[in-house]
């Protein structure tokens, strides 16, 4: 009666997914064939709860396959049973409060198997949220696709897609993009796009894409020249995708940052699938030697994935239902010119669902991946929602400083995709309006987290890191910017548990970073590069913390110190040498008492007990 899609397609692929498994509670495992045709009730409840299990793990939909046996083996249903089952998944439906849309239907030795995409219905105000980072070489296409799918308007080959997307003026003089650029994708519960350019100015309204749409696709466009490599990786790392769009000319092939791209989703985890785009000018032979040699890039030890050239819908249903967990890798081909294929990217898109899982009770941890002043509002930050929920008039510690203070903020106003909401919770990107604090004084890397945690910044951590590539050997003193989530900041290694590192080496290094103190976690991801040099790892253990964890009140009472204390502080921190210190524990001692006369600020040593 239902099973993964995949399974249809062959053996290779039958490993159970996140979203589409087969039942496994014990009264289904006894495999009664026609279970949905006529249910006992203890049927029907195990049918629910499974139903229900797997929307929750595919973040509110999952794909449903009719008519198939729970061993893996199609059989089939004949018009009549076919009618009754899918009576029974919509019964199923209507107690989750989910839609079922049909995606395909196929003709099995014993009748009709289909396939279903079930998605739950969402509140007012509030859709699914799935992210994709899109990045290539320079000129693959990329803006120029972004552009296509979502104001509908196909590319003249010479740039005229792209012109909507750029945020800079010089990026619309050169065509390059330089900057992290968002750009949203709205389905309908049935999966159709809702995206409709203003006729007037050609923009695009994202509340009101927002308010019609089931499912939000942001797609995350990073630049593909290599001297804005540092703000892709900053892309990659800090705004969290759920998925990488790789994109690749087929006239010019796996060129430039090509692999620099797959590398680094790679080591960050995030499922890749390919789109190779510009098929209408490119001659047939060049087309197949750059597939060729994107199939062994994909397959080759480094990778490890299984490529598969998306043809049809049945491709689309059986890559997507396996492209969360599993090692596939969907390789599309199109144009943007033509529209070529687009139609299977989008219902590619349409079933893609969010990696991030959510758990009610948690605390709450927002990260910072931008800043903003905005004229009659005031101070706003945007980036994701890590865990937990954010509500409105919420306080919340928002830091480190420099110091490695946590100040308490108010959040004035919240903002999804740029829709006025009442909350947001873990795994959405948001942007809030600040109470009563400078922009200059808030930092991307920096969090917003709840009282609850008990927040304390550090200096120094330790990570397992594998050397990805370095011309020569790292050794102690060793500087390079570590990426991590939002955070983006030179650090120094003070020890390893090797002498010295060379490409393919794995250690457990010891860094510090060089100008503030950062929220950290153990187990998450980092990369580690300089120039070419390039190495990733996992946070194993956070030290040097500043002081105890943050109290709210203590946070108030140090939120009164002034810029010029926090930079003498700051000084006085990073610096070795005694002489050094002394003058600058003077200055800061000088500084203190004018201020204080004045009433201006107040100075704490840092390490001071918390109250
Ligand atoms: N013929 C044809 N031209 C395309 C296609 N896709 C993109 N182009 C053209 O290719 C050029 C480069 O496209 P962009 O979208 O700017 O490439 P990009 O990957 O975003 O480049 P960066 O932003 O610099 O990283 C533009 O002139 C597009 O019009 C396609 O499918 N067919």
């Amino acid at each position: 009666y239902h099973k993964s899609a995949s399974q249809s397609s062959g053996s290779e692929f039958r490993t159970s997914s996140c979203r589409n498994f087969l039942i496994r509670t014990p009264v289904l495992c006894i495999c009664v064939q026609l279970a949905l045709v006529s249910p006992t009730g203890e049927q029907y409840d195990c049918l629910l709860k499974d139903l229900q299990a797997r929307t929750e793990e595919g973040s509110g939909e999952t794909i449903y396959v009719v008519g198939a046996g729970s061993d893996g083996g199609d059989y089939g249903l004949d018009e009549k049973d076919m009618a009754a089952s899918v009576a029974t998944v919509q019964s199923l439906c209507k107690q989750i409060d989910a839609d079922l849309v049909l995606l395909r239907e196929r003709r099995e030795s014993g009748g009709r198997v289909r396939d279903y995409l079930i998605r739950r219905r969402v509140p007012e105000n509030d859709f699914l949220e799935v992210r994709v980072a899109v990045v290539g070489n320079v000129d693959a296409g990329k803006s120029t696709l972004l552009g296509v799918l979502t104001h509908g308007e196909l590319d003249n080959g010479r740039g005229f897609a792209r012109q909507k997307l750029f945020r800079h003026k010089h990026e619309l003089e050169s065509g390059r993009t330089s900057s992290v650029g968002n750009d949203i994708l709205g389905f309908d519960q049935q999966g159709a796009v809702v995206n409709q350019p203003d006729s007037h100015g050609g923009g695009l309204d994202w509340t009101r894409i927002c308010q019609r749409s089931s499912k939000v696709i942001t797609f995350i466009d990073l630049a593909g020249h290599e001297k804005y490599l540092k703000t892709t990786v900053f892309g990659m790392t800090g705004h969290l995708p759920d998925f990488c769009m790789l994109m690749v000319g087929s006239n010019a092939g796996i060129i430039g940052m090509t692999k620099e791209h797959l590398g680094l989703a790679l080591a960050l985890n995030v499922p890749v699938f390919v789109v190779v785009t510009k098929i209408d000018m490119c001659p047939a032979n060049i087309l197949q030697e750059t597939l060729k040699l994107l199939q062994r890039l994909l397959k080759s030890p480094g990778c490890r994935k299984i490529p598969i050239l998306v043809q049809n819908n049945d491709d689309v249903i059986v890559t997507a239902s396996n492209f969360s967990s599993e090692r596939m890798c969907p390789i599309f081909q199109i144009s943007n010119v033509t529209g070529e294929n687009m139609d299977l990217l989008k219902m590619f898109l349409n079933l893609l669902s969010s990696r991030s899982t959510f758990k009610d009770d948690e605390p709450a941890e927002f990260q910072i991946d931008d800043t903003y002043s905005v004229p009659g509002v005031g101070t706003v930050v945007s980036g994701t929602t890590l865990r937990g929920w954010i509500r409105l008039n919420e306080t919340l510690l928002l830091g480190p400083d420099p110091l490695g203070v946590f100040i308490p903020i108010t959040v004035k106003s919240i903002h999804r995709k740029r829709m006025p909401v009442k909350e947001v919770r873990g795994g959405q990107t948001a942007s809030f309006a600040l109470k009563k604090i400078k922009r200059s004084a808030i930092r991307k890397g920096m969090v917003m987290v709840s009282p609850r945690l008990c927040p304390q910044a550090s200096w120094e951590f330790e990570a397992e890191i594998l050397v990805l590539h370095h011309p020569t050997t790292i050794s102690p003193r060793y500087q390079a910017m570590v990426h991590c989530g939002s955070i983006r900041q030179t650090a120094t290694i003070l020890s390893m548990s090797k002498e010295c590192l060379r490409t393919g080496d794995k250690a457990s290094v010891h860094f510090r970073f060089i100008k503030t103190p950062e929220y950290l976690h153990t187990d998450r991801r980092l990369v580690f590069r300089e120039g070419r040099t390039k190495a990733i790892g996992t946070i194993t253990k956070v030290r040097g913390h500043i002081g105890p964890p943050q109290c709210p009140v203590e946070a108030a009472r140090l939120s009164s110190l002034t810029e010029k204390t926090y930079r003498l502080q700051r000084n006085l921190e990073s610096s070795r040498s005694g002489v050094a210190a002394q003058t600058l524990r003077r200055a800061v001692s000088a500084f203190q008492q004018t201020s204080n006369a004045a009433g201006a600020a107040t100075f704490r040593p840092f390490h001071h007990r918390c109250c």
